[in-house]
C-alpha cells in the first residue's frame, strides 16, 4: 500500500514533531515516523531523566551538608527504586504529552515502525509506502560502542541501559570523561556508589580550557570520585559478576575493578539502517548527514535535522535546526546554521555553563585576547548559598572589543551563562556588558564586573 503526504518526518525526537506541527497548522499532510518512543533521545534517555537524576543527586548532597547550613536533618538515605519512579513519571508525562499534541493534529498521522528510504520520495515502513514532497530526517543518535578487546565477554551499559538498573550500583566505572560521563558519575556517586572515571584524554572535557578541566576534576574528586585520565587501550575482562577495566594509564594500577561499567565515549549517527543510498542522501565518513547552511541534503527536497547532520549535538541546536527550516521554507527567510553562536551546559554540580568561543579555540582561531575571571569564593550569592566551587571567565577580542566566549562553572552557571548568550546574540560589546545593572544578590551580576576588569590577576 502506498500512502502519499505533502511531508514525511522520519524521527519523532526534538525538531521532528515541531516541524510536522507546522506543516499541520498550515493545512498540509504529514507523517511522523518513530520506530521507539515519541521524545527522542532527549525525553526518554537523555536530559530528562539525567537532570531528574541530577536533581534527585543535588538534594542528597545538600542534605548531606546540611549541618553547614545549621540545620539538622540526620542520617541521609536514597531510595533508589524512588528516585526511578520520580525520573520514570517525569518522562512519562513529558513523553505523553508529546503523543497527545501530535494526535491532536488533524493532518497529523503518528506512524510506528523503521522508516527507511526506497526512494528519493518514499520511505517504507512496515511493508507500506509512504510518499511526499519533501522529507525531514530526524532519527538522532546512539552510544557509540567501540570494538574494545574483550567486550564480547561482559556486560557494558550506556545511557539507555544504564537508566534501566533497578538498583544502585556497588562500583560504576565510567569510560569516557565527557558530558554523559562526568553528569551520570556526580549522581550516581551522590546516590551512594562507588565512582572511578575513565578517560583518554590527558584530562577531563578536554574541549574546555585546562582551567576549566582543571576545576571539575577538583569538584568530582572532593566527592569521592577517582579519576584516571591518559587512559590506553582499555579493555574488559570479567571477574566473577564484576568487571576488570584494563586502563594502561600513565600512572596508578593497571585494572580497575567495578560491578558496572558505563561507556560514554561519544555518539554515532543513526543513519547506517536508514537507506540513504536509495535517495542518494550523501553521508560523511563518520555517518553524518551532509547537509548545506539551510540544513538540505545533497538531494533538494530532503532536509536533515538534528544530531544526525553533525552540526550539533544539544537539544537546543536540534530545536534551532527546526527553527531555521520552517523558516526558510515557511515564512520565507534565509536562516543559516551558521548563524547560530555555539552554547551548553554541562550539568555537573555546580554547572558549567558555557557560550562561544574558549580561550584556547579563540587563540587557535588567531584571536588576540583578553581575559576576565574571578572565582566563585568572591561571588556574594555564591558565598551566600555556600556554594563557591568554580569561577566565571569571560574571552574578549582585544582590537575588536568583541565577546567571544565565557565560561561560568558555579553555581547558577548555567542561567547566568544565559546573559554573555543574548549579548553575543544582540552583538553587544565587552564595554557594553560593563554597563549593565544587574540584579544584586545574583551571580548573574558579577559578570558585568568581570567584563570590566580583563588582563586583571582574578
Ligand atoms: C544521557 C544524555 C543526556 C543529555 N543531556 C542533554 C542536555 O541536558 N541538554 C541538551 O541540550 N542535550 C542533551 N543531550 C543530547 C540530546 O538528547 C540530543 O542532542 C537530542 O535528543 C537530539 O535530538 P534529535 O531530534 O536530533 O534526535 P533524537 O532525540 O535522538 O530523536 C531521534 C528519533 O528518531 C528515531 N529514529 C531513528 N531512526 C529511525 C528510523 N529509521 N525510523 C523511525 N524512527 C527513527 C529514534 O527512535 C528517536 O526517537 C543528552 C544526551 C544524552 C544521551
Ligand atoms: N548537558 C548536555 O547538554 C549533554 C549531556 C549529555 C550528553 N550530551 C550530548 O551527548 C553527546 C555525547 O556525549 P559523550 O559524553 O558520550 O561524548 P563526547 O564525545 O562529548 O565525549 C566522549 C569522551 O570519551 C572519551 N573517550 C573516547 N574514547 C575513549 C576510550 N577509548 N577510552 C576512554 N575515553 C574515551 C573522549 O576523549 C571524550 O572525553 C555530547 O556531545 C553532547 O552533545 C549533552
Amino acid at each position: 500500500m502506498t500512502r502519499r503526504f505533502d511531508a514525511v518526518v522520519i524521527g519523532a525526537g526534538q525538531a521532528g514533531p515541531a516541524m510536522a506541527g507546522r506543516f499541520a497548522g498550515a493545512g498540509k499532510s504529514v507523517a511522523v515516523v518513530e520506530r521507539e518512543r515519541v521524545g527522542g533521545t532527549c525525553v526518554n534517555v537523555g536530559c530528562t531523566p539525567t537532570k531528574t537524576l541530577v536533581a534527585s543527586a543535588y538534594a542528597a548532597h545538600l542534605a548531606r551538608r546540611a549541618a553547614d547550613y545549621g540545620v539538622s536533618a540526620g542520617p541521609v538515605g536514597v531510595d533508589f527504586a524512588a528516585v526511578r519512579a520520580r525520573m520514570l513519571a517525569i518522562v512519562g508525562d513529558k513523553r505523553a504529552g508529546l503523543e497527545s499534541w501530535l494526535a491532536g493534529m488533524p493532518t497529523c498521522a503518528l506512524i510506528r515502525g523503521h522508516a527507511r528510504f526506497v526512494a528519493p520520495h518514499a520511505v517504507e515502513v512496515g511493508g507500506e509506502t509512504l510518499e511526499a514532497e519533501q522529507i525531514f530526517i530526524n532519527v538522532g543518535a546512539r552510544a557509540a560502542i567501540p570494538d574494545f578487546p574483550g567486550l564480547d565477554r561482559v556486560r557494558v551499559l550506556t545511557n539507555t541501559s544504564l537508566l534501566d538498573l533497578d538498583a544502585l550500583p556497588r562500583h560504576l566505572v565510567v569510560v569516557g570523561g565527557s558530558y554523559i560521563g562526568l553528569e551520570f558519575a556526580q549522581v550516581f556517586r551522590r546516590l551512594g556508589a562507588e565512582v572511578t572515571v575513565i578517560e583518554k584524554a590527558p584530562r577531563l572535557v578536554a574541549r574546555e580550557d585546562p582551567d576549566v578541566s582543571e576545576a571539575i576534576r577538583a569538584i568530582l574528586e572532593a566527592e569521592g570520585i577517582a579519576v584516571r585520565c591518559d587512559a590506553e587501550c582499555i579493555r574488559f575482562a570479567p571477574q566473577g559478576t564484576d568487571v576488570e577495566v584494563g586502563v594502561d594509564c600513565r600512572g596508578g594500577a593497571p585494572t580497575v575493578v567495578g560491578s558496572h561499567v558505563l561507556l560514554a565515549v561519544g555518539r554515532k549517527p543513526n543513519t547506517d539502517d536508514l537507506g540513504l543510498d536509495a535517495a542518494g542522501v550523501a553521508v560523511d565518513g563518520r555517518g553524518f548527514i551532509v547537509v548545506d547552511d539551510a540544513l538540505r541534503t545533497s538531494v533538494p527536497h530532503i532536509f536533515a535535522l538534528g544530531d544526525c547532520n553533525g552540526r550539533g549535538a544539544f537539544t537546543h541546536t536540534a530545536y534551532n535546526d527546526y527553527e531555521i527550516v520552517a523558516a526558510n521554507l515557511f515564512d520565507g527567510a534565509t536562516r543559516k546554521v551558521t548563524d547560530r553562536i555555539p552554547a551548553y551546559a554541562l550539568y555537573v554540580d555546580p554547572p558549567l555553563g558555557r557560550v562561544g568561543l574558549s580561550e584556547a579555540d579563540a587563540k587557535a582561531r588567531g584571536h588576540v585576547v583578553r581575559v576576565g575571571k574571578r572565582p566563585m569564593t568572591r561571588v556574594a550569592r555564591a558565598i551566600e548559598k555556600g556554594e563557591t566551587q568554580g569561577f566565571i571567565k569571560v574571552v574578549v577580542d582585544r582590537d575588536s572589543d568583541a565577546i567571544l566566549g565565557a565560561a561560568i562553572l558555579g553555581v547558577g552557571g548555567d542561567e547566568a551563562i544565559h546573559g554573555v548568550i543574548e549579548a553575543m546574540a544582540a552583538g553587544r560589546t565587552a564595554t557594553d556588558y560593563t554597563r549593565v545593572v544587574a540584579i544584586h544578590p545574583t551571580v548573574s551580576e558579577l559578570v558585568p564586573t568581570v567584563f570590566g576588569a580583563l588582563d586583571q590577576p582574578c
